[in-house]
């Protein structure tokens, strides 16, 4: 049977606990051999932090996936699922604790300078020179990049012409808006034409309407043969360009496929809401609970504000003829002002799955055990750090930031771009 919530989907044993068939049988793929066509794989790829505070720390589990040229995979997953660890050991900031990941026939353990020729990164924070323009920035990314100085004139104003750049091309980044900034860092990103690209959230702090442009040119770069990992959290985005995502929580795949397949299998059902009369709404809210979990047994509460009731409805239990015939024949009598019945959506199927990093994380706020590991953890679940804010409770969070660098990275840091003259190629 399948549910929504997950707890009659069928899972497999393959020494990483109980997984996801999905996931299981896309890590068989890759570590009998037959992924060997895929241009990035990633075989149990894990990383532990060691930290001062919170000593050993799983972020990214034995992580298996294969991705062929042309594909646009979606990685998806609250803050501190992982996401970013995973890319910073893809681009070669981090090292694996163990496992490995091949681009093409290159070891991102032992060959990192050739990965790194055949990737861009736009990472997560752009990562821009307050005081050079766009056209320095693609200048001395062409420049670290290899392009030779006959080209770079071509390089820089077909990228700026790319990413609509050209009308900010001589101011200086720092005055750049949110959006404008994502831009160059994309712009930065597609230097070289390397045939893989990681897009940590590319499209944050952008209008609609740059967004969509965004959109556009990630579309042309899949059905020109790029490959693209992408993190986001806007599931419209990923529908948009997804071809296949996985969904991460503490650091392991908990679902893998197309969103259609993802859809079918997790987000069956339909999403019932109710907007009730006031001025009381409690009473109200009781007899609509009773009458909803008499008429609809295997109905679940979902949200309960206010006014506002939300069941979730499992499709193969009701006829939809029979919920609204229903709700007709109820909604003076339970003071209904107005109701809803939609099919439920990728956000349900998100939503569900993260629930499980969040329950994670409040058990250990409730621990009394270790106050400095659930502080830290927290933090990772909301959203930003502003590390240059002076009050006191930044300064506490600065001073953990600082005691949470991971112990090797001090031995472990590769430099991000090989200097060996990327194969170069306009589009
Ligand atoms: N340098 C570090 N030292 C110790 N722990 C870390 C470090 N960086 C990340 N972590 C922890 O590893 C886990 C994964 O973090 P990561 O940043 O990869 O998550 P994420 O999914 O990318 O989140 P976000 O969407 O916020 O970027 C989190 O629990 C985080 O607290």
């Amino acid at each position: 049977m399948r549910s929504l919530t997950m707890r009659h989907v069928k899972f497999a044993s393959n020494g990483v606990g109980e997984e996801d068939v999905d996931v299981a049988t896309e890590r068989k793929r890759v570590t009998r051999g037959t992924g060997r066509k895929d241009l990035l794989r990633l075989e149990n790829l894990t990383k532990v932090y060691k930290t001062r505070k919170m000593g050993h720390h799983l972020a990214v589990d034995k992580m298996c996936i294969g991705v062929p040229e042309g594909e646009c995979f979606g990685l998806l997953g609250v803050n501190g699922a992982g996401k970013t660890t995973t890319f910073k050991m893809l681009t070669g900031d981090l090292r694996p604790t163990s496992g490995d990941a091949y681009l093409n026939r290159y070891s991102m353990t032992k060959d990192m300078l050739k990965v790194q020729q055949n990737i861009g990164y736009c990472p997560q924070f752009d990562a821009l020179f307050d005081e050079l323009t766009a056209r320095e920035h693609i200048q001395l990314y062409s420049r670290l990049r290899g392009v030779p100085p006959s080209e770079e004139n071509q390089i820089v104003e077909w990228a700026l012409k790319k990413l609509n750049l050209t009308e900010y091309q001589n101011k200086l980044s720092g005055t750049y808006s949110g959006g404008n900034k994502r831009k160059l860092s994309t712009a930065i990103a597609l230097i070289g034409h390397p045939p893989l690209i990681f897009m940590d959230e590319p499209t944050t702090g952008m209008d609609p309407h740059s967004r969509r442009f965004l959109w556009d040119l990630i579309l042309n770069l899949i059905k020109d043969g790029r490959s693209i990992i992408l993190t986001s959290h806007s599931m419209e985005e990923c529908e948009a360009l997804c071809t296949r995502l996985a969904i991460m929580v503490n650091g392991q795949f908990k679902c893998l496929g197309s969103i259609q397949h993802l859809k079918n299998k997790f987000g069956d059902g339909y999403t019932l809401s109710l907007r009730l009369k006031g001025p009381e709404f409690e009473h109200s809210q009781t007899r609509a609970r009773r009458f909803i979990l008499q008429n609809f047994p295997a109905a679940d509460i979902k949200e309960c504000h206010h006014n506002l009731l939300q069941f979730e409805l499992k499709s193969q239990d009701i006829s939809l003829s029979y919920v609204f015939s229903k709700l007709e024949e109820a909604q003076t009598d339970l003071n209904i002002e107005d109701y809803s019945v939609s099919q439920n959506t990728l956000d349900n199927v998100f939503i569900n799955f993260v629930k499980q990093q969040v329950e994670k994380v409040q058990e250990s706020e409730d621990s009394t055990l270790d106050i400095h590991a659930s502080r830290t953890r927290s933090r990772a679940v909301s959203s930003t750090t502003n590390i240059s804010s002076s009050s006191s409770q930044d300064d506490e969070m600065l001073s953990d930031l600082q005691a949470e660098v991971p112990l090797e990275t001090e031995d472990d840091d590769v430099p991000l771009l090989g200097f060996g003259g990327a194969g170069l190629m306009i589009s």
